[in-house]
Formats: structure tokens, sequence, C-alpha cells
């Protein structure tokens, strides 16, 4: 099985250079399959926002590799980056970060839109997603309007626009209460095995973790 994402000897220490340095990452091995996905549970402060970043192209490390689809990302300009990260990955968050003015369906139209998508196929790619998780009748409604798991649901649909090759996602249900939660993550992971896309998951929830491929601690990926 190929591999989508390998972090090889990852290091990171914040404040490195002042009185006060947190070394979280040391010597971090991590590969994620075509296909798998990886559930990362760790306490509290052990780096799991930290990893995510890193894997995200969003900050770097100190020292070690990250591939991405075969590609070393390690020291490519900030506009190769971001041009990964709009094209190969997609983004959850604990909170949905859905632009307030838009609808549910024109916040999933928008980054295929600026990834080159015509609007034609931007927005039928859009009403297909919603309708994978049950908000086809909410399309053209803006996120206030929508509960909170709905919102999580349009979030997931708006991470996926651009059919990235992973998905990386910080607590992608830790705001809800744990019914609800379950119940869209349940989602998540439909949606998630139906495009045949790998997923690096963060999650506090043990239960979560184990419906997915593989758990690993970070503990388990330092050298
Ligand atoms: N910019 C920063 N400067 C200094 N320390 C930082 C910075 N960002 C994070 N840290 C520290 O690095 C450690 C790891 O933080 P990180 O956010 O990656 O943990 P986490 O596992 O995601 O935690 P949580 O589950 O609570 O979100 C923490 O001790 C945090 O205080």
């Amino acid at each position: 099985m190929s591999e989508v994402l390998r972090l090889e000897a990852i290091s990171k220490t914040y404040g490195k250079d002042g009185p006060a340095p947190v070394e979280v990452l040391h010597g971090l091995e991590l590969t994620v399959a075509r296909g798998e996905v990886v559930a990362l549970v760790a306490p509290s402060g052990a780096g799991k926002s930290t990893l995510l970043h890193i894997a995200g192209l969003l900050d770097t490390p100190d020292s070690g590799q990250i591939v991405l689809n075969g590609r070393d990302m390690t020291g490519l300009a900030d506009r190769t980056r971001t041009e990964a990260r709009r094209q190969e990955l997609g983004f959850v968050y604990q909170f949905h970060h859905l632009l307030p003015e838009f609808s549910a369906a024109e916040n999933i139209i928008l980054p295929q839109l600026a990834n080159g998508t015509g609007r034609r196929a931007a927005a039928e790619r859009a009403a297909d997603l919603l309708d994978r998780v049950g908000l086809a009748h909410r399309a053209n409604h803006r996120p206030a309007q929508l509960s909170g798991g709905e919102q999580q649901r349009v979030a997931f649909c708006r991470a996926l626009a651009n059919a990235p090759a992973l998905l990386l996602a910080d607590e992608p249900t830790g705001n809800l209460d744990p019914e609800t939660s379950d119940r869209v993550f349940e989602v998540l992971m439909a949606l998630v095995r139906d495009t045949g896309m790998s997923a690096l998951i963060a999650t506090h929830n043990h239960a979560l973790a184990g419906r997915m491929d593989r758990v690993i601690g970070l503990t388990e990926m330092a050298l």
C-alpha cells in the first residue's frame, strides 16, 4: 500500500532561543497509508495540534522531513506549500470556521473556485457532498441558521471540496454533545470511506478512535 504522508525524524521546540523552550516533538516518525484512517490520541498538551500543523504545512519543524504524496515538502517556498495545502490537504477543526455571510453550498463552492474549478462543476460537487451528509435541503442556509452538528457536517464537506488526498482533523466533533458527536462522527467516517481518502484525526475520545483503522499515541511515535 502506498503512503500519502510520511513524517521522518520530526523535532519541534517552541521558543528555542528564549528563556523557556518547550520541546514538543522529538524524532517523531509517522506514516499514513493511502485509504487509511489513523486516530491520534494523546493527553492535552502532548503536541497533537503541533503535529497536525506540521503535517498540514502550516508550521515548519526544526528538523526532519515531511513527504506528502511522494513529494518532499521540506524547505519548499511558501507559495508552493500553500498550493500543496489547497490541492492535497483538507482541514477540519473543533469549530467549523465557516464563512458566516455565505450559504452552506457557497462555503463548499468557494474553495473549489479558488482552486480553478469551474462554477457549475463546483456547484454540482457541493450539492453531492451536502447530499452525502444529509443536508441537501439546507444548501441555501447560512451557518447561523444551522445547528452545531449541521455546521460541522458542512465543514466536513468544505474540507473535502477539492478532493484532497489527506484529511487532517483536530477534535472534529469536540464541541458537540456526546450523542451528536457520535452521529456526526459516523457521517465523517462514511464520507471519508466513500471518497477513499486518507485521514489523520486527533481526538480525546477513545471510543471514536477505536472505530478508525489504527490508533497511535504521540509517545509511541517518538524515537
Ligand atoms: N507558540 C507556542 N509557544 C510556546 N509553547 C507552545 C506554543 N504552541 C504550543 N505550545 C506548547 O506546546 C505543547 C503542545 O501544544 P499542542 O497545542 O500541540 O498540544 P495538544 O496535544 O494539541 O493539546 P490539546 O489537546 O490541549 O489541544 C503545549 O505544552 C503548549 O503549551
